[in-house]
This record gives C-alpha cells, sequence and structure tokens, in this order.
C-alpha cells in the first residue's frame, strides 16, 4: 500500500497540568493517589481533569478528549448522567452520612440480588479492594482453609494477598509481587497462569484440603483484556466443586457492564461468591461483596468472621448507584448496543493495524477491548508481554495528542460508553489511523 508521510499532531499545551503535577510531587507519593494515573508507562506527565459529561473530558487547560476509560468502567453511561445527578442531588440534603443502616441500603442489596441471581446475600463496601480481602476473609473462615490461588496477570486490588503475580499498575511498574508484603501472606497465595486448566488442577492436587478460595476475574482486564477460552471457567467451577473450594469470580470490572448479570451470566457459569465495585457506585466509591448464604452467613454479626465499614453504604454513593443499576436493569438493549460500537472500535483498529502490516491483536468482550502490540494471540500474562509497549507508549501520546484519552498502560483495559455514537467511532478511528502511522514512523 503506498502511505502519504505521516503527520503529527501538535504538542497539547498542557502548562497548568504540568504545575499541578510538580506541586503534586512534592505533597503525594509520585505525585497520584493511584499508580497507573502517573503516565510512567506513557511517557510525559498526567493530565489533570476538570469536569466531564457524557463522552467528553475536559482537562485543567481546556482541552477536550474522547473518553476510552471511564474512571476505569463505573461510567458506562458517560460522565455525569443527568439519572445520577438527580438522584445524588436529592439525597444529598437528607445528610452525607449517618452510620447508621439505611433504607436505601436495604433497596441496593435486593436491586443486586435481582441482577446477579448467585448472590443470595451481600454486604456493601467503600472499593473493590475492600470487596476481595474481605471475600477471601470470608472463604478462609468458611472452609478453615488458608491458602488461596489466583492468576498471574489478575489484579484484585491492594491486599496484601492479591499483591503476589498481580496486575494492573503493579505490572506496569514492575513490581507484580509488592515489597511490604511479608513471607507468610506470600506463602498462601497461589499463583498460575491463566487459561491453563491442567495448571490448576496441579497445584489444587499439590495442596489438597487446604485451598480455601480461587479468585479469578472471569474476563481479565488488568494485563489488558483477555477472554476465558472456551471451557474455561466450567472447568474451574467443576475444580472447585470437586474439592470444596470457594470459586469467587471479581466481577469489580465485569460486573453490570458484560451484561446485567456480569461475565456470570455472559457464560453461564455459577460462582460461589462475587466481588462487585466501580459500576455500582455509578462512580462514587463503593464496592460489594455476596453469594451463597451459607457463605456470607459467616459475617458479622450474623457469623463470626468480621468485617465492617464506618462509610459502608453511604446514602450518597447508594442513591448514585440505585440510580445507574435500575437503568441498566431497566434497559437491557444498551448492551447490544455497546457491544455493536465496541465491535466498530475494536474491528476498525485491528483492520488499520493490518492495513499498516502490524497486525496487532485486539480482543474484546462486550464494552472492554484491548490494542496488544503484538501479532501473536493473547490468552495470559506471557503473551501479552509479547507487546511492544515502547510502540505502545508513542501511540498513546499521539492518541492523547489527536484528543483521544485511553488507558496509560498497555496492561490495561479500555472501557466503552453508551455516549459513544457511531459519528464518535470515526473520530476515534481516523485518530487511530493517525497515532499508529505516527507511532511506527509509517
Ligand atoms: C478486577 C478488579 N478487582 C479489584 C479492583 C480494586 O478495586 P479498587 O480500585 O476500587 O480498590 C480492581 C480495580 O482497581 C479491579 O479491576
Ligand atoms: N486497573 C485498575 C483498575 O481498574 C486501574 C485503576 C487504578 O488502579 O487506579
Amino acid at each position: 500500500m503506498q502511505l502519504s508521510s505521516p503527520t503529527t499532531a501538535p504538542e497539547l499545551a498542557l502548562p497548568t497540568s504540568a504545575a499541578l503535577f510538580e506541586r503534586a510531587k512534592n505533597h503525594i507519593p509520585g505525585g497520584v493517589n493511584s499508580p497507573v494515573r502517573a503516565f510512567r508507562a506513557v511517557g510525559g506527565h498526567p493530565v489533570f481533569m476538570q469536569s466531564a459529561k457524557g463522552a467528553w473530558l475536559t482537562d485543567v487547560d481546556g482541552n477536550q478528549y474522547l473518553d476510552f476509560i471511564n474512571s476505569w468502567g463505573p461510567m458506562i453511561l458517560g460522565h455525569a448522567p443527568d439519572i445520577v445527578l438527580d438522584a445524588v442531588q436529592a439525597a444529598i440534603p437528607a445528610s452525607l452520612s449517618f452510620g447508621a443502616p439505611t433504607r436505601r441500603e436495604v433497596e441496593m442489596a435486593e436491586l443486586i440480588k435481582q441482577m446477579v441471581p448467585s448472590i443470595e446475600k451481600v454486604r456493601l463496601v467503600n472499593s473493590g479492594t475492600e470487596a476481595t480481602m474481605s471475600a477471601i476473609r470470608v472463604a478462609r473462615g468458611y472452609t478453615g482453609r488458608n491458602k488461596i490461588i489466583k492468576f498471574e496477570g489478575c489484579y484484585h486490588g491492594h491486599g496484601d494477598s492479591f499483591l503476589i503475580a498481580a496486575g494492573s499498575g503493579a505490572l506496569t511498574l514492575g513490581t507484580p509481587d509488592s515489597p511490604g508484603v511479608t513471607e507468610g501472606v506470600a506463602q498462601d497465595t497461589l499463583t498460575v497462569p491463566y487459561n491453563d486448566l491442567p495448571a490448576v488442577q496441579h497445584i489444587i492436587e499439590v495442596n489438597e484440603g487446604q485451598v480455601a478460595a480461587l479468585i479469578l476475574e472471569p474476563v481479565v482486564g488488568n494485563m489488558g483484556l483477555v477472554a476465558p477460552q472456551e471451557g474455561y471457567l466450567q472447568g474451574l467451577r467443576d475444580l472447585c466443586t470437586q474439592h470444596g473450594i470457594v470459586l469467587i469470580f471479581d466481577e469489580v470490572m465485569t460486573g453490570f457492564r458484560l451484561a446485567r448479570g456480569g461475565a456470570q451470566e455472559l457464560y453461564g457459569i455459577t460462582p460461589d461468591m462475587t466481588t462487585l465495585g466501580k459500576i455500582i457506585g455509578g462512580g462514587m466509591p463503593v464496592g460489594a461483596y455476596g453469594g451463597r448464604q451459607d457463605i456470607m452467613d459467616n459475617v458479622a454479626p450474623a457469623g463470626k468472621v468480621y468485617q465492617a465499614g464506618t462509610l459502608s453504604g453511604n446514602p450518597i454513593a447508594t442513591a448514585a448507584g440505585i440510580a445507574q443499576l435500575t437503568y441498566l436493569q431497566e434497559h437491557p438493549e444498551l448492551y447490544d448496543e455497546l457491544n455493536r460500537i465496541t465491535t466498530r472500535l475494536a474491528d476498525g483498529t485491528r483492520q488499520i493495524a493490518a492495513e499498516l502490516g502490524l497486525n496487532y491483536t485486539v480482543n474484546q468482550v462486550g464494552s472492554m477491548f484491548s490494542v496488544f502490540f503484538t501479532d501473536k494471540p493473547v490468552h495470559n500474562l506471557a503473551d501479552a508481554k509479547h507487546s511492544d509497549t515502547e510502540a505502545f507508549g508513542r501511540y498513546f501520546r499521539a492518541m492523547l495528542h489527536r484528543g483521544i484519552y485511553l488507558a496509560p498502560a498497555q496492561y490495561e483495559a479500555l472501557f466503552v460508553s453508551t455516549a459513544i455514537t457511531d459519528e464518535l467511532v470515526e473520530v476515534y478511528l481516523t485518530a487511530c489511523r493517525e497515532a499508529m502511522r505516527e507511532a511506527h514512523g509509517l
């Protein structure tokens, strides 16, 4: 194919972001409150945001970006949807926190149970990290066993037990096994490659009677987007049943996103426990864990496994969450539309890369996708690591300068919102073609 010379996007004017980042570094470790925001993997400095509406972000210098992170998932309806803002505004005058039970916590629990039928009882917490930490504690209390199995490149928040072979920012920054996690804790976390059923069977057999829980992202978003292969989730379900292991689906990313009932509905597999976050707060800090009643009734005060939270079930967070979840429940058609739009984005990206002779792997499930800068298929962490992360960094910057806001690391997924229209798909694809060429000098 004959190509004209690549166009280079003009540098963005980011003086206020640059100044804020310099200030932030004096007061906040690395200048950010969550490592992946620091842009370490892609170069440059982070963009500080000012406001957002629908598909668009506006930074503190007035630049606008089409958003494909959506706060790492929760903004499935785009930013600041009126139904959520209205619910929050209506809730505010009654109090920002009671530290006592409220009606909305009951309504939220009922809603979650209706949408995710494997959840018979649910406890609200304040983040995905709290949800996963609590879930494994409960699984340990229930089984009387200590060890857990997790998968290389899966991320379950920053609880000690999970910072072994962890994905997301830990992987990007080269600290998948974090200092500060004691040997004792690390010994109880067994890790295996994703999508490798015999490896799981082997590790269970070697540790027979010692494994309390097997936790996974049923569709992984934290080594980039990786789908479970045919029969894999069912195989894990069977192994857990056979060996009395609590199967935990960490649906902090996939819950209410891949389907109303999450990945477990999409793939037709019933876990024993589920962890949730992000979307259920509509952008407010919320998480939840739940599952079979006989397991969840071990949680205090019903049972002896202690877990608590001053702000858990916060009235503003539950108002936002109920509004967003109710909308999702009442509009099942939006999942087909999200899927169609995301397929256009993913297929279009794959085609552009192919036309340029790059043949990059683009993985997609529903409204999540990732472009891996490798021509090899990606089914696990070792495959994901074939990616050319330098080229990814150049592509990221070239997209940013064209007003497209992607996850600032290869080992993350992109999240599509209902605010992305067919016209905006074209805007993305035009930028993608130019940025791919700029990043590779084609
Ligand atoms: C699958 C998964 N589990 C758990 C977490 C932790 O959630 P949080 O960042 O809200 O603590 C995340 C994201 O960060 C996640 O993607
Ligand atoms: N992959 C993480 C969760 O989705 C990224 C968000 C974060 O850690 O700040």
